[in-house]
């Protein structure tokens, strides 16, 4: 049985269509993206898988249990660390974590809620009252959260987004423990190299649409090549080479420019375009083209 089960699921906000359709399946250990430009649908989709929207059409079920007919199944299976950080200031984070807590009818959960603390690096925060939290804090707290019921299948919405470098590698190494213990997990991220090295499967989303869906591997392999990136201290990207720039901005804002490169060969006419138009090249290297250079490829092919 599928850990999360998205069928045909529709929603609108007045004359805007957020969820055109969207139907994707997760299985049970799949640590699974969940990517899209701003405003795709993504947060309008875990909302309803989270029950605290509802979709105007379509289901959605978690091990089986729909998220409307059969809630509170559902939701003792999930756990959803939001996007916006919403606390009862009143409360310490311990305090938060057990009221969390109640609300599964957990009632001796502290083993559990000081080991979540221990590896979200929160325990010396553990009696501080949440309002006095820095940003930072207060996100690791969510994340706590999400957690205190030991849920099989986790949602994650930009739980990286403005957060410290060392918080990230805190939040994944626990996160990725979580799903080698063999819960799922389903990330939302703008940040494309982690998705790439966390998830084994991922959906893009473009206007409420799934543009793609495949495992991460298999979408890499969609860009073959490599790509030359060169850095201009004078003089401007001739014509000639303008339609190898794989990104597109990069023509607006000058100066660094992708090149996409089949053959190691096809760098020296490259160069030699760049010598005769006088350009001057400050920096250069090859890359492997990455996953986001996927992301851009397909989203600009579903224009
Ligand atoms: N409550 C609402 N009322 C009206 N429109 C909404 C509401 N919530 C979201 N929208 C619109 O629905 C679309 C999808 O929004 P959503 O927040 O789901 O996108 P997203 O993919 O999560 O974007 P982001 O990456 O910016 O978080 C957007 O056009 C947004 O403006």
């Amino acid at each position: 049985m599928a850990a999360l089960q998205i069928v045909n699921v529709e929603k609108r906000y007045k004359s805007l269509q957020a969820l055109g359709g969207v139907s994707l399946s997760v299985e049970p250990g799949e640590f699974f993206g969940l990517l899209g430009p701003n405003g795709a649908g993504k947060t309008t989709l875990i909302s309803i898988i989270a029950g605290l929207n509802r979709a105007d059409s379509g289901t959605v079920s978690i091990d089986g249990h729909d998220v409307v007919s059969d809630y509170r199944e559902a939701r003792k299976r999930l756990g959803v660390v939001p996007q916006e950080l919403v606390f009862d200031p009143f409360f310490t984070v311990r305090e938060t974590l057990r009221m969390q807590s109640g609300y599964f009818g957990l009632k001796r959960n502290d083993d559990w809620i000081d080991e979540v603390m221990a590896n979200l690096d929160l325990t010396n925060k553990a009696d501080t009252n949440t309002r006095a939290l820095s940003g930072g804090m207060k996100r690791r707290v969510l994340v706590a959260q999400a957690l205190v019921h030991k849920p099989p299948v986790i949602v994650l919405d930009e739980p990286t987004a403005g957060v410290d470098v060392e918080l990230r590698q805190t939040l994944w190494k626990f996160i990725s423990r979580l799903n080698r213990e063999g819960h799922t997990i389903v990330l939302t991220t703008h940040y494309l190299e982690e998705a790439q090295a966390l998830c084994n499967r991922i959906a893009m989303l473009k206007a409420g649409k799934v543009v793609a869906l495949d495992s991460t591997s298999a979408l890499l392999k969609r860009i073959s090549g490599s790509q030359l990136i060169v850095h201009l201290a004078r003089g401007a990207l001739p014509d000639g080479l303008k339609p190898l720039v794989s990104h597109p901005d990069e023509l607006v804002s000058g100066r660094k420019y992708t090149l996409r490169v089949n053959e190691y060969t096809d760098v020296e006419p490259i160069l030699a375009t760049l010598r005769e138009a006088g350009a001057v090249i400050d920096d250069m290297h090859l890359q492997q083209a990455d996953l986001e250079d996927v992301f851009i490829q397909i989203m600009e092919g579903e224009k």
